[in-house]
């Protein structure tokens, strides 16, 4: 095992020993999904949504997770609510920006959290976070419109720059980039897109080890590595099924995870470019 597959390894099973506790406030699709995904990981899901309470359970979890997929007004201003107790107590704050782009009330509500309140970590699609950037690209509701050219390190290296916080970009590779140092990591498969809701799990997941791990680039590293395992584990099994039977076992295998889980099945390596020295892949080699 190399010396970042060890760390990577390390941070899940600091999850599964401490069972860190996510404040999601997330969109009606997923709620349940984003529990059971939780749970499967290890960790201990919450939902709680009103503004009279949000701020004392911000203060108390592990990780607090805004997700403005089926947002409103009133929502939104919760969410700066708990951002804002969140900060205050050290907690860490992701953001997924779902449907940034696809209307105007999205795009900025994204843009306002991040301005009120200091997100650690936003995690979208290559659509969502050019949205946010300033750069139209077309988005069909809540998925990419037309998936990565190139790749998502460049898009994910500017992003960071200049929103400041630690961008992770999902879909058939997936790049997090903190400004200085860029990963790209290999894994997961694409039934993923044929199940609703994998993004903001995945969010989610990136919570539960933000919550074990100051280091939050490490921390983004490890969930999105052992995520896209799981996720390439349950398609062997199921791809021959389709979604329903992936979904399941889906969730079967993030229960399973263990220190050992991406070798062959994930794979990490730095960006062209970034700033992180070279030779730390975890020398799984191409997955599946
Ligand atoms: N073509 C693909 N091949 C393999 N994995 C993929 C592919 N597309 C997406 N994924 C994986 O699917 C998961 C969700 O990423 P995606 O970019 O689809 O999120 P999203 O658009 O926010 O999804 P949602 O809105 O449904 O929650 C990630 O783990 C990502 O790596
Ligand atoms: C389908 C859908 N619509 C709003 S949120 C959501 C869940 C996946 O992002
Ligand atoms: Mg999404």
């Amino acid at each position: 095992m190399s010396l970042l597959e060890k760390e990577l390894s390390r941070l899940l099973t600091q999850v599964q020993k401490n069972r860190p506790l996510v404040h999601n406030m997330t969109n009606s699709v997923v709620t349940n999904f984003t529990a059971n995904g939780l749970y499967a990981l290890g960790a201990s899901p919450v939902m709680a949504y009103a503004p009279e309470e949000v701020a004392d359970m911000a203060a108390v979890a592990g990780a607090v997770v805004l997700n403005i997929g089926t947002l409103t007004a009133e929502l939104v201003e919760a969410m700066i609510i708990a951002g804002r107790s969140a900060n205050a107590h050290g907690v860490p704050v992701l953001l997924d920006p779902v449907g940034a782009g696809a209307t105007r009330f999205r795009t900025e509500s994204a843009l306002r959290i991040m301005r009120e309140v200091n997100v650690s970590l936003l995690r979208g699609n290559a659509a969502e976070i050019a949205n946010l950037v300033g750069e139209a690209r077309e988005i069909k509701g809540v998925d990419v419109g037309d998936s990565e050219s190139g790749g998502n390190a460049p898009l994910a290296m500017r992003a960071a720059r200049e929103l400041g916080t630690v961008v992770a970009i999902t879909g058939r590779e997936d790049a997090i980039a903190d400004g200085e140092r860029c990963r790209i990591i290999s894994g997961g498969d694409a039934l993923l897109t044929q199940v609703t809701g994998t993004g903001c799990l995945l969010t989610s997941v990136l919570g539960a080890f933000a919550a074990v791990e100051r280091d939050t680039l490490l921390a983004g590293t490890a969930g999105l590595a052992f995520y896209g395992a799981a996720a390439a584990r349950a398609a062997e099994r199921t791809a021959a099924f389709g979604p329903g039977s992936f979904q399941t076992a889906f969730l079967d295998e993030l229960a399973k995870l263990h220190p050992h889980s991406l070798k062959g099945y994930a794979a990490v390596r730095e960006a062209a470019g970034s700033g992180a020295k070279a030779g730390m892949g975890t020398g799984t080699g191409t997955p599946r």
